[in-house]
């Protein structure tokens, strides 16, 4: 069954933003999108021509048909047209997350001020958001102006952006995304940013030259909503909400005399529409001032892999990687998890060697400097190794590297490397690892290779046996990574056939 969406806002006659285009966004990630009407807006793409909020009446009606039968797993909450308005959806939210069996998550797009300059609000709703609804929020997503009415932090530069999330999380709301639609800085970009009070993002993309932005808010508060429902944590829902966004303005026109409205185009599979995750080291990272411990070790862009990945054995000690090149898998990777471990060196040693004995791609998972100082076909990193591994010196080496991801953000990070290739994991639980909370199933595989597949070999790993073998591969998955299903096989021979089969690979 669908995840079940609810937005609380505004209707727009024109059908560019409000419910209008609520609904739209959150039918193109998926989920099954309800209303609940504060305000029936009379609006074309030129002017806001009368507002006609709902009675209190009306609008408990409504919250109260939907809390019976089709409970929210996310609420998103647009305009809020009077100080009464905001305190009977507070009200609501409130018992809903302390009655309901799953409670759920609200999402707050604060409009204040449609696009076209008009006021949607009654003068003195800001002091009654603050008292009553923004401490039942969980993610709000302000633009510039918003943010400014809000907090009061006039957003000159990155560290008053980090100021007015910091005040916004004292209103006791856990996650902030800061919108910088509006800002034009560094000239020609649009920066966004994410908090979660211990973690932060930044996301750049290039400035989108286009009057018809009409319901681009309320269109990247629903998408993010619904990515939310579908389980993506907020950095992946805040990359897929601003890819669908830039998605919709690449594509808007004009419909009427006015400001069009952002297209609605379903899920964003052009990778060209993808934001970037700015990190300290890059030109945008300096700009924002982020942090880069070791500048010097930077490096994107590595060796090519060879030919195709084919079934891909992780295997933990010298000897399996030498039975498996002997039964003819082709990619290989030595994974010892003891930085202790006796032997490690001469394991690494060996197992490179082995490699070039029968013919294979061994990678080297974690110990880079053994890899480059043993000569090894490839590494494996994760994404915390990618600030403190020497990306430089694998470069210079000709080694291949292959880095980890969990989910959009760390791909779209790992993608800045320009790696040699790209794992996707962990597609199924397994007990090989702790991947508590990062488990993407097959449905969120079918999203990452379209958009990868081309620029990468991709490699996707976690929980898959010969049963899902199969499946896996037709995502068009370039490999299939396992440990167990070779190594605890009751002939691991047999099994790497059979994988190898399965896959459609030699
Ligand atoms: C092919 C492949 N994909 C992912 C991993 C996981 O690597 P990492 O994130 O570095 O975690 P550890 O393996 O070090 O626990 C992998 N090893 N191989
Ligand atoms: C190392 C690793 N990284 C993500 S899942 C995983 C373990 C995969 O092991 P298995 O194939 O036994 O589930
Ligand atoms: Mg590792």
């Amino acid at each position: 069954m669908s995840e079940i969406v609810w937005t609380i806002a505004g209707s727009d006659s024109g059908g560019g933003a409000g419910i209008q285009a609520d609904l739209k966004a959150m039918h193109s990630f998926g989920v099954h999108g309800c209303s609940v009407v504060t305000a029936l807006t009379a609006q074309n793409s030129v002017a806001v021509e009368a507002i006609n909020s709902v009675s209190n009446e009306v609008l408990e009606s409504q919250i109260l048909a939907l809390a019976k039968d089709m409970p929210a797993k996310v609420i998103k909450i647009g305009m809020l047209a009077t100080v009464a308005q905001v305190e009977l959806v507070a009200e609501h939210l409130r018992y809903a997350k302390r009655t309901w069996a799953v409670p759920p998550v609200v999402v707050y797009d604060p409009v204040a001020i449609a696009s076209s300059g008009e006021r949607l609000t009654e003068e003195d709703t800001i002091a009654a958001l603050k008292q009553h609804l923004l401490p039942v929020v969980d993610v709000i997503t302000p633009n510039t102006q918003e943010t400014q009415l809000l907090t009061g932090v006039y957003l000159i530069g990155p560290s008053a952006v980090r100021e007015a999330a910091a005040k916004l999380h004292a209103f006791g709301i856990s996650q902030v995304v800061i919108k910088g639609g509006h800002w034009d800085y560094p000239k020609g970009y649009c920066i966004d940013y994410a908090s979660c009070g211990d973690e932060a993002f930044w996301l750049g993309s290039a400035s989108i030259q286009t009057p018809h932005s009409h319901g681009t808010g309320c269109s990247f508060a629903s998408a993010l909503a619904a990515c939310l429902a579908k389980d993506y944590p907020l950095k992946d829902a805040f990359i897929l909400a601003k890819a669908y966004i830039n998605q919709g303005l690449k594509a808007a026109v004009r419909i009427g005399e006015g400001f069009g409205p952002v297209a609605h185009l379903g899920f964003p599979y052009d990778l060209d529409d993808y934001p970037q995750v700015i990190e300290g080291g890059s030109w945008l990272g300096d700009e924002l001032d982020l942090p880069c411990p070791h500048p010097e070790r930077l490096a994107a862009g590595f060796a090519s892999i060879d030919d195709e990945l084919g079934l891909y054995a992780v295997v933990d000690s010298v000897a399996w990687v030498e039975k498996c090149l002997a039964a003819g898998v082709k990619t290989v990777q030595l994974r010892i998890k003891d930085a202790d471990a006796a032997n490690l060196a001469t394991d690494i040693q060996t197992a490179i060697a082995h490699g070039k004995l029968y013919g294979g791609r061994v990678f080297i998972n974690d110990h880079w400097q053994l890899a480059i100082k043993h000569g090894a076909y490839g590494i494996h990193l994760g994404q915390e190794d990618l600030a403190e591994a020497d990306l430089a010196a694998i470069q210079q080496a000709g080694i291949c590297l292959g880095v980890s991801t969990h989910g959009f953000y760390e791909m779209l990070r790992a993608h800045q490397y320009k790696p040699s290739y790209l794992a996707f994991g962990a597609i199924y639980p397994t007990t090989t690892k702790d991947m508590t909370g990062q488990i993407q199933g097959l449905n969120k595989l079918q999203h990452f290779v379209p958009l990868m597949a081309e620029h990468y070999p991709t490699v996707a790993i976690g929980g898959i046996n010969l049963e899902r073998a199969t499946a896996v591969a037709a995502t068009g998955v370039g490999s299939v990574a396992v440990v167990r299903a070779i190594t605890e096989a009751e002939d691991y021979r047999v099994a790497i056939a059979q994988l190898q089969q399965a896959i459609g690979s030699l």
